[in-house]
């Protein structure tokens, strides 16, 4: 199956036919995009035990290995989080339909994967997601980049998760890292739904799903003034699930939160 096998082979995979709302996905872009230039946002700043609420660009993680921050503010939602109220009902119905097609993916993914690596499964892939107090939306917004400096948007790095729906952006900049060594500009077609594999799966599957390393890369061009929106949603085991004769998820995750500069 296609799908199944861009996932092995890139770690990132398209889907143009999905039943995710764009046009909901779009007016949370425009919704947000206000909230943020607003400063409305500002009253949820982030709980830094929680890890829900508002992240400012002085807050914003930095990619493992990176010292500068990403150039970039973000909101992230947790089912249970804060969220400012007019915004909650579309983040809240987008959560649940992604979270719905995330588990048949999951279901397909583990369908099309070989045995051997089905075996290492400590529970099947959509169950370790189902009712997951950790799974997390981040609404995205890379502000237009200063004058005359240089920044990065999303220094290369592996998304830490299992797995991660990312809908169509509303611009381009998306770039992931080839088995060659080239980065690749993944287009940026207006309805589609990327996934990719996170670190988490790659870990339950042995190696056999690569979390592959992606970036955002700074606007050039006429684009340089404008900003950019975006809305991974991240897909978390539940911190019990086992990944692996390592780790669990949830040994899994404080460790790599240490590593992002955004716990204490
Ligand atoms: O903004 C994007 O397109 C990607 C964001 C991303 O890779 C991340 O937040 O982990
Ligand atoms: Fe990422």
């Amino acid at each position: 199956m296609r799908f199944v096998a861009s996932l092995r082979d890139y770690g990132f995979a398209a889907l143009i036919d999905h039943p995710l709302d764009m046009q909901r996905v779009r007016r949370i872009y425009s919704e947000w995009q206000t909230c943020f230039r607003d400063g409305g946002a500002e009253a949820y700043a982030m709980d830094p035990e929680r890890q829900d609420g508002y992240f400012s660009t002085e807050r914003a993680e930095h990619a493992k290995g990176f010292n500068d921050r990403d150039f970039k503010e973000y909101f992230q939602y947790y089912t249970w989080g804060r969220c400012p109220d007019g915004l909650r009902q579309d983040l809240a119905d987008h959560f649940q339909q992604a979270l719905d097609v995330a588990s048949s993916l999951l279901s397909w993914v583990e369908r099309y994967a070989p045995e051997d690596v089905v075996a290492r499964f400590s529970e099947s892939l959509p169950a370790m997601i189902a009712g997951s107090q950790q799974s997390m939306l981040r609404v995205l917004h890379y502000p237009p980049v200063p004058e005359g400096r240089s920044v990065l948007r999303a220094a290369p790095h592996e998304d830490i998760n299992l797995l991660t729906l990312l809908p169509a952006s509303d611009g381009p900049g998306l770039e992931i890292l080839q088995r060659n060594g080239e980065w690749l500009t993944v287009p940026n077609r207006e309805n589609q739904v990327l996934i990719n594999i996170g670190d988490m799966l790659q870990e339950a599957s042995g190696g056999y799903f690569p979390s592959t390393t992606h970036q955002v890369s700074p606007p050039s061009g006429d684009d340089i003034r404008k900003g950019r929106m975006s809305l991974p949603l991240f897909l978390h085991p539940r911190p019990e699930v086992v990944l692996s004769e390592r780790y669990t998820a949830g040994s899994y995750l404080s460790e790599r939160l240490g590593e992002l500069g955004v716990v204490s």
